[in-house]
């Protein structure tokens, strides 16, 4: 029997309303001079230790919603706070991952992560901070391509680095906006994998714009279920009745996985429009 066993586990607490979203519009002008009502009264709270997808056809709002709570952009009305703060700016506290990769094409992987974890940890010696981005580098699996430039290494691997990248800044939230959509089937597959794998580990608030259900299905606590804008709103919000750690195969093997599925493809259906 391994020595840890005797010691007494202290239950971590999650906040519950770790993040809370509350009567939030975004409106934009028009050219006409009038305005358009992008999200309508949004409310929503998530757990500091939450996997939130967000899932809603094209253009009903899902980036602007995580640009707002990213603190990217502000609410035309309402509020997003972050652990009772509210949000006005960007911050370390919240990292962002983009579907394009948006790495600095002159650096190395390591010089990509570097680079972030010298803006937030200014305080810290050279040899912690080499300690954080070989953690993080190691993490999704990148050590032998450290030395790499951006044009040398695959789409997949691009998104890794972005994904060490805003977790080696230790957010206390991360959010992903379609993380996987520029990805081939295969290499989605293995990445949402091992996201999920170090998310397990390392539990933190996620919020994450996806297209996929079956994604939102495999990785998410909860998937929020947006109606059509202008004027969108939270339609549903759909619990994954899933623990964690998640197997996908023993998934696709319960009947529950299907209703959960066909829900969500059902809501989707509800609000298709031809011209989606
Ligand atoms: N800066 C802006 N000024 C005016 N309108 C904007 C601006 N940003 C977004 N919009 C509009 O707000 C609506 C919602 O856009 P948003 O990108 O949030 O949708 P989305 O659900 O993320 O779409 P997709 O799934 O296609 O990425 C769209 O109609 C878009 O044209």
């Amino acid at each position: 029997m391994k020595s840890t066993e005797f010691i007494p586990q202290t239950p971590t607490i999650s906040n519950p309303q770790f993040v809370q979203i509350e009567n939030l519009t975004k409106s934009y002008p028009t050219p006409g001079g009038g305005e358009i009502v992008i999200l309508d009264k949004i409310n929503l709270t998530i757990r500091e230790d939450e996997y939130i997808s967000v899932i809603g056809h094209s253009g009903c709002g899902k980036s602007t919603l995580l640009k707002i709570v990213a603190g990217l952009e502000k609410p035309t009305s309402g509020l997003v706070k972050l652990d009772g703060k509210e949000i006005r700016k960007p911050g370390s506290d919240r990292m962002m991952v983009f579907q394009h990769y948006s790495l600095l094409p002159w650096l190395t992987v390591e010089g990509n992560i570097r680079l972030a974890v010298d803006e937030v940890f200014k305080t810290a010696s050279i040899i912690e901070k080499k300690q954080i981005v070989n953690e993080h580098i190691d993490m999704v699996n990148l050590t032998h391509a450290a030395n790499k430039y951006p044009d040398e290494i695959s789409g997949g691997m691009k998104q890794r680095v972005g994904i060490a990248r805003a977790l080696a800044t230790r957010p206390k939230m991360l959010l992903m906006d379609e993380p996987f959509g520029a990805l081939d089937a295969l290499t989605r597959r293995k990445l949402q994998k091992q996201v999920l794998d170090i998310w397990e580990t390392h539990r933190q608030a996620v919020m994450m714009i996806t297209h996929d259900v079956d994604e939102a299905i495999y990785m998410s606590d909860r998937i929020v279920m947006m109606t059509n804008g202008p004027k969108a709103k939270i339609g549903e919000i759909l619990e994954v009745p899933f623990l964690h750690p998640r197997d996908r195969k023993q998934l696709r093997e319960s009947k529950e996985y299907y209703e959960v599925r066909n829900h969500a493809l059902n809501f989707l259906e509800k609000y298709f429009t031809p011209d989606d």
